[in-house]
């Protein structure tokens, strides 16, 4: 977009803020993820450089992570123009000079209001910038400092991280590469795959991502990986492999040798799995289709798998910091709803593992209900599983994190996405 009028330094034309505003406000319908509506709005609205794309982004993202504060400043019907007048008078600081162009003078004296606003006394929902029912269940895995270092740490943007497609490069190799080509880039704290970026470079049409070189994925979801660690030969199975996300790191991990199957509910989510597995460089990897866990195409496979991924569906509360929209689209019945589901899908997955094979239950939850609660309920029906510390399957990878059985990841302590993960073995002789 052309800037048509002159603006104080800092501030937008008002051309962009009607953008932003009109993008907020279809966001804020709540009726579908907020990065599916940012796509939409820019493949509508081509005109967008990639500045002013970024700009509207990144407000609406940091409006999504202040909601609460924001309606408490501007008033709880706030509309989309003033909850984005409230966040750049008091998120972003900016003087009033700024409002001059976009704002009319009765806006400018209410921003001035909004300005000199003190909030009373504040919840802790209200703190952490949560709905009251979020901050109450966090409040079964954490004390009320927790939640709210919890709660910062959520509300910070993520940053980019690769995982190094081992079947075609070393992380090392990778890192030169990337410096090679001015990409800022360190090895990541904990996975011996990742690699950080300082930015948020364009990377669909670099050559190493192309050649299958690395894939885009948290440093915390490849621990994930990791805790399964399958070998060369084996038969593994993804239960809930989505896209591939992981199912791509396993099948390097296995060296493209063995079988890799790959099951999801979802035709859509597998589809986007077959052009990366091709890119990946895996012929291991075997899509299956299931119309749900008891489907009978797993029923061959009963007592055969050396290891099981259930990745399971979730309520996501643990990608806030890319997602800030689920903790205003999720809602307790809808948690309540996957973690029945969860429970199916574990003991349906268990199914497949052999006597001695290895099931890893993993969520990007943050709620005990989804995580502690389903693997405690499982080996509690299953005694012939018993539960294997993920703190020793990572230290034999090299992974020094001090975690215990289960693998617990946290944005303000890991600088990862939320994660939770069980590892739990098939007695040999069960
Ligand atoms: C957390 S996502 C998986 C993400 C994927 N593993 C990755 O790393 O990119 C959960 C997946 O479970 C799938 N799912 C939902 N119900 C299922 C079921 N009953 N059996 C198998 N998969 C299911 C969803 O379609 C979704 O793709």
């Amino acid at each position: 977009m052309k800037k048509t009028e002159k603006t104080p330094e800092g501030a937008v034309s008002r051309a962009l803020f009607i953008q932003a505003t009109q993008a907020l406000g279809a966001v804020l319908a709540f009726e579908f993820p907020a990065d599916a509506v940012l796509s939409r709005y820019f493949r509508d609205n081509r005109e967008l450089g990639h500045r002013d794309r970024g700009f509207i982004a990144e407000t609406v993202y940091a409006v999504l992570r202040r909601l609460r504060w924001l309606r408490r400043l501007a008033g709880d019907k706030a509309t989309p123009r003033e909850l984005l007048l409230a966040w750049f008078a008091r998120g972003e600081g900016w003087p009033m000079r700024n409002f001059e162009g976009l704002a009319s003078a009765t806006e400018r004296d209410w921003v001035a209001g909004v300005k000199a606003a003190e909030l009373g006394e504040a919840s802790l929902a209200e703190r952490a910038d949560l709905p009251d029912w979020l901050a109450e269940r966090l409040m079964n895995g954490f004390d009320e400092a927790g939640v709210l270092a919890l709660a910062q740490g959520l509300n910070r943007a993520a940053p980019l991280d690769l995982r190094a497609n081992v079947l075609k490069i070393e992380r090392d190799a990778l890192l030169a590469r990337l410096r090679e080509d001015r990409i800022g880039a360190e090895p990541g704290a904990l996975s011996p795959q990742a690699v950080r970026l300082s930015g948020k470079p364009a990377l669909q049409k670099h050559p190493l991502f192309l050649d299958g070189s690395f894939e885009v994925q948290d440093e915390g979801s490849q621990l994930l990986g990791l805790l399964v660690q399958p070998k060369r030969g084996e038969l593994v199975v993804d239960f809930c492999a989505g896209a591939g996300g992981k199912t791509l790191q396993l099948g390097a991990m296995m060296r493209s040798t063995g079988r890799l199957y790959a099951f999801d509910v979802s035709e859509k989510r597998l589809a986007k799995l077959k052009p990366r597995m091709a890119r990946a460089g895996l012929s291991n990897v075997h899509p299956v289709l299931i119309a749900h866990e008891n489907d009978a195409k797993l029923k061959r496979m009963a007592g055969k798998a050396d290891r099981v991924l259930v990745d399971a569906p979730c309520s996501g509360l643990g990608t806030l910091r890319r997602n800030p929209d689920l903790k205003w689209r999720q809602s307790p019945a809808a948690v309540d709803e996957m973690v029945a589901k969860q429970g199916a899908i574990l003991a349906a997955a268990a199914r497949l593992v052999r006597p001695g094979g290895r099931l890893v239950y993993a969520t990007c939850s943050l709620l005990a209900e989804e995580n502690d609660a389903v693997v405690d309920a499982f080996l509690e029906a299953h005694p012939q599983f018993r539960p294997v510390s993920a703190e020793g399957v990572l230290e034999k990878q090299g992974v020094s994190l001090e975690t215990g059985e289960r693998l617990r990841l946290l944005p303000h302590r890991h600088d990862t996405d939320g994660f939770f993960a069980a590892v739990m073995e098939r007695v040999a002789n069960a």
